[in-house]
């Protein structure tokens, strides 16, 4: 269905090309994962096969990509949309309408459909995505989450039989990265479709995939079954991780695969005991909400929430897609709406509550890294925008930099934000927030495109703050992230908080946060590999 003939990939203004001779070919009905760190080239290989690239992106392409055998070169993505669908990493980006069902209904409307067929499709769309109660809303108004199904939705009403999607679960919750994945696989198996799937958690789809291409970042592709290709790159779900300590031949593609075979683990961690417990929180909180309550026109985003934050620990913000998280945080940070309610947050120069103080001295209160950090670059340099933020935290030049040098050493001065990898920007907006030196640190989903390398450095910096006496607040759906890092998690639904306890406690009682090791282990209290790995490997009581 997709052949490439010896592609090389080049960009004008990047030296190395992402692809180099890169030849493959990938079945009918087949679902294929591309795997590789931030930066390797997935994208490109993605939009290559809908001549997004070199058509769209400029660039040169040498070589063939052929598409149900058509010639990407004679054929630009106008002519292959019946054929490819594809779904970016940035949905709002791609919309092309207003609301809802407008942008369900437009790919259908270029195909010249009958209004009874898009009728029934956008219908049928609606209730697999669970967003038939959004219908009419304008597509600006909705959660990350709730743009990225509806990013898919528009795709699936076209019937393509060949789907690309780039990083298609990033922004949505556990359960609907499930539901999402379980029905393109229906598609897969049913349909013959064939479908490209690029992801940075590959512990969700990889128990899916058929095949697995991975770039190792030298312009090469690896192509294989999973489980070959898996046991020898490093870069491994938390479920192949724990099969390596454990000693399992072949890796376990799936939970049921490994709990089968964990039997003997399991024996020697109960008698190596349970994991040590987090020490327990100061009892003065540092931020203290009370009846938050923050409306939409039509919408309750956030119902009345209660909450406390201690100095030097990270709490975890879990829920469902549009359960109120980001609207959550904004009200926090003061510049969000805020119907009712009230919020204080102690810093060096007293108590106060951050909306009533101007942005500069809320600031020095509270920071908040939002869903795109990107937002908040606007400046044409890495050393511009850290300048700005001396002056803007009357701090003395050179902090900010001297704190990005601490998160990711040697940056250039003189690059252009958006030139930087994901990782790179996420930490410069966290130096720009970090400069003034806020008491509590908000982060809104900070893991999205980050590979298992650059999740694990950022999980050392928010560490390195906790343990700095800064509070942390991550609202995520990334339950590996909040396995290893959080002390403390809170699960909201419709606005409310529908529970609240220590990352054990929260994540072993529902299925939907469980991490992968939990799945494995359950019963008993193991949350990550690296618990296990110090288990395992902790002296034993003399005999
Ligand atoms: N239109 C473009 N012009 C110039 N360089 C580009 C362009 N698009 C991508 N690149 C560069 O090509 C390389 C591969 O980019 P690509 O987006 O394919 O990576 P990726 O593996 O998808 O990364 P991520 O995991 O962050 O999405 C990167 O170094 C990137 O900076
Ligand atoms: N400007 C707006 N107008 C109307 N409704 C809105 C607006 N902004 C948010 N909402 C709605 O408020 C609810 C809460 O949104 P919020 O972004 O806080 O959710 P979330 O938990 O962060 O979601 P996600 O996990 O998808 O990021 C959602 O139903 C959303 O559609």
């Amino acid at each position: 269905m997709i052949d490439f003939d010896r592609v090389t990939v080049h960009y004008a203004d990047h030296g190395e090309p992402p692809l180099r001779d890169v030849t493959l070919h990938i079945p009918e009905g087949e679902l294929c994962l591309v795997a590789g760190r931030t930066g390797t080239g997935k994208s490109t290989l993605l939009r290559a096969i809908n001549g997004l690239v070199p058509h769209f992106t400029g660039g040169t392409l040498h070589g063939t990509v052929t598409v149900h055998g058509r010639d990407t070169r004679s054929h630009p993505p106008r002519d292959l949309a019946d054929v490819v669908g594809i779904v970016g990493q940035d949905p709002l980006a791609g919309f092309v309408t207003d609301t809802v069902e407008e942008e369900l209904a437009y790919g259908m409307e270029q195909l010249a459909l009958t209004p009874a067929t898009m009728r029934k499709r956008v219908e049928e769309t609606l209730d697999l995505l669970g967003i038939a109660d959004l219908r009419a809303r304008p597509l600006r108004t909705l959660s990350g989450g709730q743009q990225q199904r509806v990013a898919i939705g528009a795709v699936l009403t076209n019937h393509p039989q060949v789907l690309v999607l780039d990083e298609p679960t990033s922004a949505l919750d556990p359960t609907a990265a499930e539901d999402v994945l379980a029905a393109v696989t229906r598609l897969v198996h049913d349909l013959g479709v064939t479908v490209v799937v690029a992801e940075h958690r590959l512990e969700r789809v990889v128990q899916y995939a058929d095949r697995l291409l991975y770039l190792p970042g030298d312009g090469t592709v690896v192509d294989g079954e999973p489980a070959a290709v898996l046991t020898d790159i490093d870069l491994v779900p938390p479920l192949i991780e724990l099969g390596r300590v454990a000693g399992w031949t072949p890796v376990p593609l799936s939970v049921r695969d490994a709990r089968r075979r964990a039997a003997d683990l399991r024996q020697r961690l109960t008698s190596a005991g349970p994991p040590p417990p987090r020490p327990a929180p100061d009892a003065v909180p540092v931020l203290t909400a009370r009846k938050i309550v923050v409306r939409y026109p039509g919408t309750v985003a956030v119902a009345g929430v209660d909450l406390d934050v201690h100095p030097g620990r990270v709490v975890a913000v879990m829920g469902r897609n549009g359960s109120g998280k980001s609207s959550l945080l904004w009200a926090l940070q003061g510049s969000g709406p805020r119907q009712g309610g009230t919020v204080t947050v102690t810093g060096p120069d007293g108590t106060a509550d951050p909306a009533s103080l101007s942005a500069t001295r809320a600031r020095r209160l509270v920071g908040l890294v939002p869903q795109s950090p990107a937002d908040l670059l606007y400046l044409e340099t890495v050393s511009a925008e850290c300048g700005q933020a001396d002056r803007e935290a009357e701090a003395p030049a050179g902090t900010c930099r001297a704190m990005l040098d601490h998160l990711v050493p040697g940056l250039p001065a003189d690059h252009h934000p958006r030139d930087l990898s994901e990782g790179q920007r996420l930490a410069l907006v966290l130096a720009i927030q970090l400069t003034a030196a806020p008491s509590v640190i908000l982060l809104d989903e900070p893991t999205r495109g980050l590979d298992y390398h650059a999740k694990q450095q950022f999980a050392a910096i928010v560490q390195r703050l906790a343990a700095a006496g800064r509070a942390v607040v991550v609202a995520t759906h990334d339950v590996e992230l909040v396995a290893a890092l959080a002390d403390r998690v809170i699960v909201m639904a419709q606005g409310e908080i529908v529970a609240d306890g220590t990352t054990t406690e929260v994540m072993l009682s529902s299925p939907a946060f469980a991490p992968q090791v939990a799945k494995v282990l359950a019963p008993q209290p193991w949350l990550t590999v690296d618990q296990v790995t110090a288990a395992l490997t902790r002296p034993g009581p003399p005999a």
